[in-house]
């Protein structure tokens, strides 16, 4: 043994060495210790099944393993055998049996059990360091990823994504995240490399990680203990597994999700470091993960609604004009241009603008509809084009207008040709400009919305009158559907007549009857002021009113009581025709009402109004006209 002079020295190499962050670090080591003993060659090894491993030799090209090393590591103390001396030294990463220091004729003596301590200080020292530096690095990474994950809605796409950055942060050929499939008892791990469609399918008890889903707990693996890696899967893979770190993929309310499992450290081992920043790992992927799934199982769930609320959209009928019209809407349905849809009321409009949203690529946006002329002046700017706080007495709050709540989507005008002055330039604008500013505000917002018109007046010759402007106008109708009234479309009343009719049927849990022959004609005559939704209504009644198997014209008899045919005999009404005409519509309202037993909504639709016209009227001839 001898003096301390030259582990003095080894010991101010060796810090040197640490602070710098040295690597390899054992590299540095070996040649440290062959300079400060004078020893003509300096290795380290480690007895790693099935044969020893050189962790780093100075020189580099020895390969030699001194049979003294095997020696040392069985007799648990320094060895000097054949010109060799080993000392066995604790590994810095727990590793179970230990390395092996050896060195061939040192020149000076030293105490062998002081040269053990210095180099294993010195190699803890380096792996925290390296590890600190690692885990920071690695904490900084993780940080900018889950944000760039939180964005994503495509769990195959994310799960690749975390792959990739996991095999770099960790230093592994591979990663695998395996999803748990609980209805089919299977795991389905992705990425998996030349597997059919980048993944592979696992019974949820195989192998790491079928012990890893069930227990929770993490598992790790060497060469050491390959009986536990499955072969059948490094089969079916054609890639062979030497080391495998397998954590838990945890929910954050717990709910088991899968596994994380990287393969092949490139160097070394996995470490405890690997375990504690793979479950880190782990943590925030599973919140990504938990995220986008939810995310597509709303888009999933959307897409069904969305398909029901399309399929319920029909504009049924044979006759030419409608079966032309159904071509146009299937030709202008994708090409975004302004629509402007003609017609009496109940004529279907409405139909024109659901055929069209749900034919185009807006139908996963919203389809919205505004009544033009049920709004006050006052206040269809702000239904419109939003409001901010404060922009008048009653906006307590800020609120965004049907344009940007359409946004994506289609918005239907409805009675467009009732609309105020100021309520038209302000269209105009956001027509051309695509953006809206709310009323109180400055802010422009873009809006991608197509605009679908409709009225049932004479648009032309309110422009010819001045009450609508004819920019305005030649913005909207860039494609003009007209529909005819229910009169003109011959036999389709009979086909709507039964359709409905049947429908309201099913409901009601009847068949369906028949028309007689005097009943069709009925249908085929009468007038159809409130086309299609006063025969939809008729059916309504019919549905419900009678039980026959067959419908006579007597059971129709009500629609000879509509406004436009004539009472017969005397009117109990007297006084001048405004005033009479106002009693009469006050009773006919009445009338409306109480048929459909104070239901305002189904009165309206017999009248042929929509609801907030009905109200409208009501509160114009002084009627009691309290909102349901
Ligand atoms: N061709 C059609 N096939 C099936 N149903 C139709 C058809 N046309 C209209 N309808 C139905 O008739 C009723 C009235 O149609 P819609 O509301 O579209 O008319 P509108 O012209 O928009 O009425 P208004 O002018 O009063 O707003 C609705 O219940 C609608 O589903």
């Amino acid at each position: 043994m001898m003096t301390t002079q030259p582990l003095a020295k080894l010991a101010v190499d060796l810090i040197a060495a640490v602070g710098e962050g040295a690597q390899p670090f054992d590299g540095r080591v070996a040649a440290a210790v062959r300079d400060a003993l004078g020893a003509s060659a300096v290795a380290l090894w480690r007895p790693a099944a099935p044969e020893w491993r050189r962790l780093a030799a100075a020189p580099a090209t020895l390969v030699e393993l001194p049979e003294a090393a095997a020696e040392a590591l069985d007799a648990e103390r320094p060895t000097e055998l054949a010109g060799w001396f080993a000392i066995p030294i604790a590994s810095p990463d727990g590793g179970r049996q230990g390395d092996v220091l050896v060195l061939r004729a040192p020149t000076v003596k030293f105490s062998a059990e002081d040269l053990a301590t210095l180099v294993e200080s010195a190699r803890t020292a380096a792996l925290a360091t390296l590890q600190d530096a690692g885990r920071t690095e690695r904490l900084a990474e993780l940080v900018s990823l889950s944000l760039e994950w939180g964005e994503s809605s495509d769990t195959a796409a994310l799960l690749e994504r975390m792959a990739e950055a996991a095999t770099r942060l960790f230093d592994c050929d591979r990663a695998t995240i395996f999803l748990w499939k609980r209805s089919a008892a299977q795991l389905v791990g992705r990425p998996a490399l030349g597997m059919p469609d980048n993944q592979l399918t696992l019974p949820e008890d195989a192998g790491v990680v079928g012990r890893v889903v069930q227990s929770g707990e993490p598992l790790r693996t060497s060469l050491r203990d390959a009986e536990m890696v499955d072969r059948a899967t490094d089969k079916s893979t054609g890639y062979r597994t030497d080391s495998l770190l397998c954590v838990p993929l945890d929910a954050p309310g717990g709910e088991r999700l899968g596994a994380f499992e990287l393969i092949n450290k490139r160097t070394g081992e996995f470490s405890d470091d690997d375990v504690s920043g793979l479950l880190e790992f782990a943590r925030l992927a599973a919140v990504a993960v938990a995220n986008a799934q939810q995310v597509e199982e709303l888009v999933r769930e959307r897409d069904a609604l969305v398909e029901q609320a399309a399929s319920g959209v029909r504009m049924l009928g044979e006759a030419p004009a409608i079966a032309a019209l159904r071509k146009t809407i299937q030709r202008v349905a994708d090409a975004d241009l302004a629509v402007l849809v003609l017609g009496e009321n109940g004529t279907g409009k409405e139909v024109v603008a659901q055929s069209l949203h749900f034919q185009s690529r807006r139908r996963n946006a919203p389809l919205l509809a505004v009544n033009c002329a049920a709004i006050a002046e006052s206040l269809l700017e702000s239904e419109l084009f939003g409001h901010e706080r404060g922009a008048f007495t009653d906006a307590r709050e800020s609120r965004a207008g049907k344009f940007e709540l359409a946004d994506g989507g289609t918005l239907l005008l409805d009675e467009i040709g009732d609309m105020s002055p100021g309520g038209q330039a302000k269209l105009l604008r956001v027509l051309e400009d695509k953006t809206v500013v709310r009323v109180g505000g400055a802010e422009e917002r873009k809006v991608d919305v197509r605009v679908v018109a409709a009225t049932n007046r004479d648009l032309s010759e309110r422009v010819r009158e001045g009450k609508f402007r004819e920019d305005l106008f030649y913005r909207l109708c860039v494609v003009t559907i007209e529909l005819p009234p229910l009169r003109d479309r011959g036999d389709d009343v009979i086909l709507l007549a039964e359709h409905f009719l049947k429908n309201f049927c099913q409901t009601r849990g009847r068949k369906a009857p028949k028309f007689s022959a005097a009943a069709k004609r009925k249908l085929t005559t009468h007038n159809w002021p409130g086309n299609i939704r006063e025969l939809r209504n008729l059916m309504e009644r019919v549905a419900y009113l009678t039980d026959e198997a067959t419908i006579d014209a007597d059971e129709l008899s009500i629609i000879d009581r509509g406004p436009t045919r004539g009472a017969g005999g005397e009117l109990a009404i007297e006084g001048e025709l405004t005033e009479a005409t106002y009693e009469f519509q006050r009773r006919y309202i009445n009338q409306a009402v109480e048929r459909a037993r104070g239901n305002v909504a189904a009165a309206a639709r017999s009248l042929g109004l929509h609801r907030s016209n009905l109200y409208r009227k009501m509160g114009q001839l002084g009627m009691d006209s309290e909102k349901e």
